[in-house]
């Protein structure tokens, strides 16, 4: 099996599917007339993602019933809210070989299962937006009946698009903690650093140009020497020194404890969205 040759519809047309979708098209991964996508209503955002990608995109009910039927995969990227409306409308659409990939936060296979009410393939994931320029990270989970095949097709669709890590479903509330909400942190700590910068009397451009390079840097350090973040900061921090003292105002803002307290908060909303899922399920 090959990713190129397989067609897939995008079920959800906001951040999430627009990454993964950005990422396979300037990838060449598969051909644009491979890809569609379809919301609920939005249908300015579908003219603009046509335009932007030269994929076919629709919500007039016919050909989105087509499109979803043409489907070899089927992402769905909806909002978990939104998820049971949009499920038993394709409920009646599916056959049984479509494989389906979930990205939506905290819904477990088995309630995407008694959503759909039927037996089709789950691939449950946990991407991120840094997949839209390929360099995205995302955890999977397979069901059970997810065969050796479409485990490999679907692991070269996230491969495409950046790294993947396969973990047992009941690891991907924390994993969206660290990583599927982790580029909000990064971000937030770049704003503050920007603001900062300005403050001191640097220009917004040279505050954000030093600091987008450090992020960058940092980050490819670990990578690159294989060195343990501890170990690198240390090399930063000078005994005596500035560094020393901007981590000693960290620490005494307990700044450690407070992006671990996030990664929980993130993991058990996760957890919260998908268990009030099934709750309206069992009423
Ligand atoms: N953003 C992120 O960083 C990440 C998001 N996720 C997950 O991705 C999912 C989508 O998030 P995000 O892209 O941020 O959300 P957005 O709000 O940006 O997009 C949601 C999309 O779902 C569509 N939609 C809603 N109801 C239906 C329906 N019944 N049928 C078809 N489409 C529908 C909306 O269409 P319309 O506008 O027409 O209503 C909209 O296009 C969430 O479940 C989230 O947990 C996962 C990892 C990271
Ligand atoms: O904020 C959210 O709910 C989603 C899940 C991870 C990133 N965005």
């Amino acid at each position: 099996m090959n990713i190129s040759t397989k067609k897939i519809c995008f079920i959800g047309a906001g951040s999430m599917a627009e990454a993964i979708f950005k990422g396979l098209v300037e990838k060449e991964i598969l051909p644009v007339q491979h890809i569609s996508v379809t919301n609920q209503q939005d249908q300015n955002r579908l003219n603009e993602l046509n335009m932007l990608y030269d994929i076919q995109t629709s919500n007039n009910a016919v050909i989105k019933k087509d499109l979803i039927k043409q489907a070899d995969i089927l992402v769905l990227a909806m909002k978990p809210k939104d998820a049971e409306s949009a499920f038993q409308e394709l409920n009646p659409l599916l056959n049984e070989t479509q494989i389906i990939v979930s990205v939506i936060a905290g819904l477990t296979i088995e309630t995407i299962q008694d959503l759909l009410k039927t037996n089709n393939p789950i691939v449950r994931t946990m991407p991120n937006t840094s997949s839209s320029i390929g360099l995205g990270v995302t955890g999977i989970s397979f069901s059970s009946n997810v065969n050796e095949k479409q485990q490999q097709l679907s692991l070269e669709m996230f491969d495409a698009i950046g790294t993947t890590c396969v973990v047992p479903e009941n690891k991907l509330e924390i994993l969206t903690g660290v990583s599927g909400s982790g580029p909000a942190y990064f971000y937030y700590m770049m704003e503050a650093m920007v603001q900062a910068g300005v403050s001191g009397g640097l220009s917004e451009e040279q505050a954000m140009d030093l600091t987008k390079q450090t992020i960058l840097g940092a980050a490819h350090m670990v990578q690159e020497t294989g060195e343990h973040p501890a170990e690198l900061r240390s090399k930063v921090t000078s005994p005596g020194g500035a560094t020393a003292k901007a981590i000693e105002a960290l620490d005494s803002h307990h700044i450690h404890e407070a992006v671990q307290k996030a990664v929980y908060a993130s993991a058990e909303k996760s957890k919260e969205m998908g268990e009030m899922i099934k709750v309206s399920l069992v009423k």
